[in-house]
Order: structure tokens, then C-alpha cells, then sequence
């Protein structure tokens, strides 16, 4: 017998810019001739239908006009693409359009398009650089940054990925003015959601003050909201990477959010499911003595202006929803596991360092059991 060790101390500079304005297409093409993704000149802009002639055709164009060998690969609009399936119809395009190693991909549109793009680039030829460019206030908030990349399957959302951090990422806050308000409001929940988690109310108190002008996008209003959602994004992920503590955070109202997503079978929008997750969360704070039941009152009028469902809808199977949970990735040993909100702009950190309380699920039941 044979022990052999390979010692691989590999350390990796994953820093990245985040680029946050109005128009910034060229921008991006300036930075490609400036070498942005190892001036790979063979480009692979991955999208969706929706945002395919908007937005994704014009970046194509300047790319090419720039000198770039540039092809489209657009897959259908929304949640249901986000799949292993879809995964492997882009790759199986890009490999017949003689796409090798030596390509990198721009990521066009929201968060499916981000979470699924940087997972293709985590995997295409063993893994080839990307930069995202966010269309959706959600993708702005959230999804772009960070580096969580995965697809969903029928049991549950996020569950086959890898982390895959971008190049660059650029939020273009000018695409927003095409966003339906609905999918604009599913932004605005997980802004919501880093308004109580970080800042100990500043952010919340400016997100009550300016609601209705946000959603009617003002233009320095949405900049400051993009610059804090982004800030309380990235400082978070800058500590805890791979999630071993602190980044369970950013999981706020998605032990219940998640799972009730699926069970909707995705009638939920990702941040209409994070908004209903919100209050099962502040329920079970509340109980738990984190927050008074006027802060809950507080955060769910907030949820409401942002045009937010807060109740579990009719259709939905409750004693289902309860099962979903064990999909979360906080479970521990089968423990379900919440984070929970202390106050408004903080959450509960517990001695050993960690930031998810340990659930019995005849407690998470009862919550459920009792929302409107
Ligand atoms: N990786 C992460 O850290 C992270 C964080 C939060 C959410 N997510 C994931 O993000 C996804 C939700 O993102 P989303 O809400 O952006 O969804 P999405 O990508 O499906 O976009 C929403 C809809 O808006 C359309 N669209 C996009 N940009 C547009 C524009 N400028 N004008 C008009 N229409 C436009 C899209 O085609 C789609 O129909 C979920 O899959 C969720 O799991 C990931
Ligand atoms: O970035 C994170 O970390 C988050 O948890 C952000 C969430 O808003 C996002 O929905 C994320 O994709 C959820 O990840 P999961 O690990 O719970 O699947
Ligand atoms: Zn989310």
C-alpha cells in the first residue's frame, strides 16, 4: 500500500468590478477591447427570448463591430428554462457553432439567464470566463453578484450548481424602464429582504420613504437603491464566499420562499415567493422574541407598497409546502434550519458563529399553518 499526497495550495484572485449606471453597452464593449475575459475574441452571448432583440442584439452588434466573432444563443423567457435541459441545448449550440475552450460568455437578461449562464461557463471545456450583464432589478439586486450559479430541477430550485464567480458584471439600470411592474415588485423583495438583514434600518428607511417613486424608477433613487442592494450583496459574499456561515444571510425568507416557489410550480415569481417567505420568517422571529410584532406589521405594509403578495396563496398545498423545506440548502443532519431577522436592518447571530436557527418542523408547520 501507498499513500501519496498532491499538494494543490492554489490561490485564486477571483476580484471582479461591478459597474452600476444607465446605458452601458458600450461600456462593456470598450472593456473587451481593453482585454475584459482574457481577450477571448470567439463570444458566446447567452439570453432569453424576452430580452433577445432589446437588449442581447444590440450588445452582438457593437461586439462585432468591434471585431468580435459573436453568435446568440437565446433560450424561452422564465423559470421553467432554468433546467439541466436547457443547460444542454445551449451548450449543444455553442459546441455546433465550433465553440472550444477558447470563448468566453456575456450573460444577457435576469437572474435565469445569469444563474444558468454561469453555470454553462463553470462547465463549457471545463469552465471559460464570463462577465454578466443584468437586465431585471432582481438580477441588479441580486442574482448577478456573487457567483451562486445553478439550474433547478422538478424537485427543487438552485439544487444542481456551482459557485462560478463573473469577470465583470454590469447593471444597467436604463433596462429596467421595459421590466413589467410585476417583475419589477419581484425585484423589490429581495431588496426588501437586504433592507432587513443589513445597514440596522437606514436602507429600510429609505426604501418606506421612496417606494412608489422607486417603482416609478427615478433615476438617482433606483442608482442609490442598486449601489446599496450591491454593497450589502458583495461585502457579504466577500467574507463567506461558499457559504460555510455568514452568506446564509442572503437567505432570508427563502427556507419557506423556495419551497413554496416550487410548489407553485413557478405560478410564484422568485421574489413574490421570497416576499410570502419574508413574513413566514418574521412570524417565526417575532415568536422567537427577535422582532415585535409592529416591526412584522412594519415590513409586511412595505412588502404590500411594493405591490408584494404576503399570504400563501389558495391553491397552494400547505402540508406540501412543509415537506419542500427539507430541499433547503441550510438543512443540517435533517434539521431545518431559518435565518431569522433581529430588529429591522439585522438578523440573529448565534455563539457558535452561525446565522440559521435550528427549526423543529412542528414549529415551521405551525407558522405556515397560521399565515393568512
Ligand atoms: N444567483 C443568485 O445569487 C440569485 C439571487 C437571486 C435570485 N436568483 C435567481 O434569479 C432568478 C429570478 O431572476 P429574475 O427575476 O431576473 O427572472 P428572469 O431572468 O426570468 O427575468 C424575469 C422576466 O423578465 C424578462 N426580462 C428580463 N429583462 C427584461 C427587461 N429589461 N425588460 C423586459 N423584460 C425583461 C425575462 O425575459 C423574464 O421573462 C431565479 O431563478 C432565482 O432563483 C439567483
Ligand atoms: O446569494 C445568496 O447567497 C443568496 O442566497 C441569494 C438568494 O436571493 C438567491 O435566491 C439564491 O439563489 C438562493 O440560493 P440557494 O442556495 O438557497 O438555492
Ligand atoms: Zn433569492
Amino acid at each position: 500500500m501507498a499513500t501519496f499526497q498532491v499538494e494543490l495550495k492554489r490561490v485564486v484572485d477571483d476580484s471582479y468590478p461591478i459597474e452600476i449606471g444607465f446605458d452601458l453597452m458600450d461600456y462593456l464593449v470598450e472593456d473587451m477591447k481593453n482585454g475584459l475575459l482574457g481577450g477571448k475574441q470567439k463570444l458566446a452571448v447567452i439570453t432569453d427570448s424576452e430580452v433577445e432583440k432589446r437588449y442581447a442584439e444590440p450588445i452582438a452588434q457593437k461586439l462585432e463591430e468591434a471585431g468580435f466573432a459573436v453568435n446568440i444563443f437565446p433560450f424561452p423567457a422564465g423559470e421553467k428554462s432554468k433546467t439541466r435541459r436547457t443547460k444542454e441545448m445551449v451548450e449543444d449550440a455553442m459546441l455546433a457553432k465550433g465553440y472550444r475552450r477558447d470563448c468566453g460568455i456575456i450573460a444577457v437578461g435576469g437572474g435565469v439567464v445569469t444563474d444558468l449562464a454561469g453555470f454553462v461557463a463553470g462547465t463549457y471545456g471545463r469552465g471559460v470566463p464570463f462577465v454578466n450583464y443584468a437586465t431585471t432589478l432582481l438580477a441588479a439586486a441580486d442574482a448577478s453578484v456573487g457567483g451562486k450559479t445553478a439550474v433547478d430541477t422538478p424537485l427543487a430550485t438552485n439544487l444542481i450548481g456551482l459557485f462560478n464567480q463573473p469577470q465583470k458584471v454590469y447593471l444597467d439600470i436604463a433596462t429596467w424602464k421595459t421590466l413589467p411592474q410585476r417583475q419589477l415588485s419581484s425585484g423589490m423583495a429581495e431588496t426588501i429582504k437586504h433592507a432587513c438583514l443589513a445597514t440596522k434600518g437606514e436602507f429600510f428607511d429609505f426604501l418606506e420613504q421612496h417606494m412608489e417613486e422607486l417603482l416609478a424608477l427615478d433615476p438617482a433613487l433606483c442608482e442609490h437603491m442598486a449601489e446599496e442592494n450591491c454593497s450589502i450583496k458583495y461585502h457579504v459574499v466577500m467574507k463567506d464566499e461558499r457559504e460555510s456561515g455568514l452568506r446564509e444571510v442572503l437567505n432570508l425568507g427563502h427556507t419557506v420562499g423556495r419551497a413554496i416557489e416550487t410548489v407553485s410550480d413557478y405560478r410564484l415569481l422568485h421574489g413574490e415567493a421570497v416576499s410570502i417567505g419574508m413574513v413566514a420568517q418574521l412570524h417565526l422571529s417575532c415568536q422567537m422574541g427577535h422582532v415585535t410584532k409592529e416591526q412584522v406589521e412594519r415590513v409586511v405594509k412595505l412588502l404590500k407598497r411594493a405591490g408584494l403578495p404576503t399570504e400563501i396563496p389558495e391553491y397552494i398545498d400547505r402540508e406540501a409546502l412543509v415537506k419542500k423545506l427539507y430541499t433547503d440548502k441550510k438543512v443540517k443532519n435533517g434539521q431545518l434550519r431559518f435565518v431569522l431577522q433581529k430588529g429591522i436592518g439585522d438578523v440573529v447571530e448565534f455563539p457558535d458563529g452561525s446565522f440559521a436557527a435550528p427549526v423543529s418542523e412542528e414549529t415551521a408547520r405551525e407558522i405556515i399553518m397560521k399565515m393568512d
